[in-house]
């Protein structure tokens, strides 16, 4: 400074303030521009509040009304009424708990919504690497209508454009952690939308009970009753034109589907319109507890039972024949009955069996049996330990698979088909305090369904005998009770 030099001051950092594009235009533009933006603004914030009405009508509906009260009536008014309302509740809650139960799931609905999804919805989703971006904007999956039911949280979900429903699957467990559940599924309800299952609680918890036998009219045999969905509706197994391969480990309850279906269709059995027919390979343990339902039973899977499978194949090829040209399925007015083969354990028959000519003898009838039998009326219900395909090498013939508790997670996908656990269908994860339990996938349905077997006991199995002989059977103490007894008690 003092040598009087001139030094040029350093550049200024600064970015140069940029204004938006509009305060550009003449000011004549401006002012008509002015009530269009407006009416945009207007409609934004009606949208909004429209937005903010429909996902939490009853919060708006009692902030409304609650606004309304203390304008008309004060502060002590809106207290009174308040206090009134709650103990009002409190009186229902007691009183009739499912009923309230029910009720109950709108407010919660909204308090879950704004305190678990919407807050973190855009935080999970980054983290979870479920958004896209391009072009330097961040594309975020959209929150779309959430409905809790106690058990689970229904939450609806628009996906980002690109997006498969399997990357979804494959972070459920993230999600379920981040908001707070047991676990996630993932649902497909239609292109471009999901719906995410976050479940908290077990709703088959508890033994679901077999109902009071039904009547002849009341069965059908394309959605007999065997039990309760996790939602709470029947579970409806199709036996007209199915087969049914049922997997589970040793006490997983098996035997109380298969009684549960033995139940259900014994108005049919009686009037002569459905057949039993059953193999036993474990000495008469579970099907000689009512033989008397079965029309043939073998207990063992020697040569009679193969004789059994091969004669039972012969019908289906048979009765093929008459139908063809003639009908394409089973009605009841042919006047045959349809025939339901019952094999308790298959692997006994078709894998364990020592003598290899038998084996392939049995292999062969059953083929022809789940191959053919669908249409001319012929059904096979099937159950089995180990579902690998050494075992059932022809597992694609039963067109439901239903796996109850299983050993191994690898077990699932070899049970309900390729993928099934990643949409969540954990039946490894079953526990063994709820036997009866099972996850059921239906081909032609992309979802599986979770269900529990109606509970039946061995004082239904009394009763079914009584039914079906019309009480002139002997009730004699099945004589290898004595084991199983020690293992649950009941006979399901
Ligand atoms: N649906 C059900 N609800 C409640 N309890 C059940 C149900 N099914 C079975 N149980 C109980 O679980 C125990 C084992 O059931 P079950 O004998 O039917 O199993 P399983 O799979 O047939 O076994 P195994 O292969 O050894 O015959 C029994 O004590 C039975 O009372």
């Amino acid at each position: 400074m003092g040598s009087g030099r001139w030094v040029d001051p350093a550049p200024l950092e600064v970015a140069r303030p940029r204004l938006p594009w509009w305060t550009m235009l003449p000011r004549w533009v401006k002012l008509v521009l002015v009530p269009v933006a407006l009416v945009i603004v207007a409609v934004w914030v009606a949208a909004r509040v429209v937005r903010v009405a429909w996902f939490y009508p009853v919060s708006v509906v009692l902030g409304l009304l609650a606004l309304l009260l203390y304008r008309w009536g004060g502060l002590w008014l809106l207290g009174s009424v308040v206090f009134v309302v709650g103990v009002g509740l409190f009186v229902w809650w007691w009183r009739d708990k499912p009923r309230f139960d029910v009720w109950l799931r709108w407010p919660r609905t909204e308090f879950r919504r704004v305190a678990v999804y919407a807050h973190q919805w855009r935080t999970v989703a980054r983290l979870s690497n479920l958004t896209a971006s391009a072009k330097g904007r961040e594309y975020l999956p959209r929150l779309r209508r959430t409905r809790s039911e106690g058990w689970r949280d229904r939450v609806r979900v628009r996906m980002v454009k690109g997006q498969a429903p399997e990357q979804w699957e494959a972070r459920a467990s993230g999600l379920a952690h981040a908001f707070g559940s047991r676990s996630c599924r993932v649902r497909v309800i239609r292109p471009g939308v999901i719906e995410l299952d976050l479940v908290h609680s077990n709703p088959l918890a508890s033994p679901v009970a077999l109902p009071a036998m039904g009547t002849e009219s009341g069965v059908d045999l394309r959605r007999v009753v065997v039990g309760r969905t996790e939602t709470g509706k029947p579970w409806r197994l199709r036996l007209l034109g199915n087969h049914l391969l049922t997997v589970g480990v040793t006490g997983a309850g098996k035997g109380s589907l298969l009684w549960a279906v033995v139940w259900a269709l014994a108005p049919l059995v009686k009037a002569g319109a459905v057949r039993l027919v059953g193999i036993d390979p474990k000495g008469g343990m579970e099907l000689g507890q009512v033989p008397e339902v079965f029309d043939r039973v073998v207990y063992d899977n020697g040569e009679a039972a193969v004789t059994l499978l091969e004669e039972v194949a012969a019908e289906v090829r048979t009765r093929a024949a008459t139908y063809r040209g003639v009908r394409r399925l089973w009605a009841r007015e042919t006047g045959e009955p349809f025939t339901l083969l019952v094999v308790d354990e298959l692997a006994d028959l078709i894998a364990y069996q020592t003598d290899k000519r038998l084996r392939e003898r049995a292999q062969t009838a059953l083929q022809t049996i789940t191959s053919q039998g669908r249409a001319p009326g012929f059904g096979v219900l099937a159950f089995v330990q180990d579902p690998r395909k050494e075992i059932v090498p022809f597992r694609n013939l039963f067109p439901t698979r239903i796996a109850m508790r299983l050993d191994e997670a690898t077990q699932v996908d070899m049970v309900l088909g390729d993928g099934l656990r990643a949409r969540g269908a954990n039946a490894h994860e079953i526990s063994e305090s709820t036997p009866g339990v099972a996850w059921v996938k239906v081909d032609g349905q992309r979802d599986p369904v979770r269900a529990r077997a109606f509970h039946v006991t061995d004082t239904n199995l009394v009763e079914l005998r009584h039914y079906i002989t019309g009480g002139s059977a002997t009730i004699v103490p099945f004589p290898d009770r004595a084991p199983r007894e020690i293992d649950g008690g009941t006979a399901a």
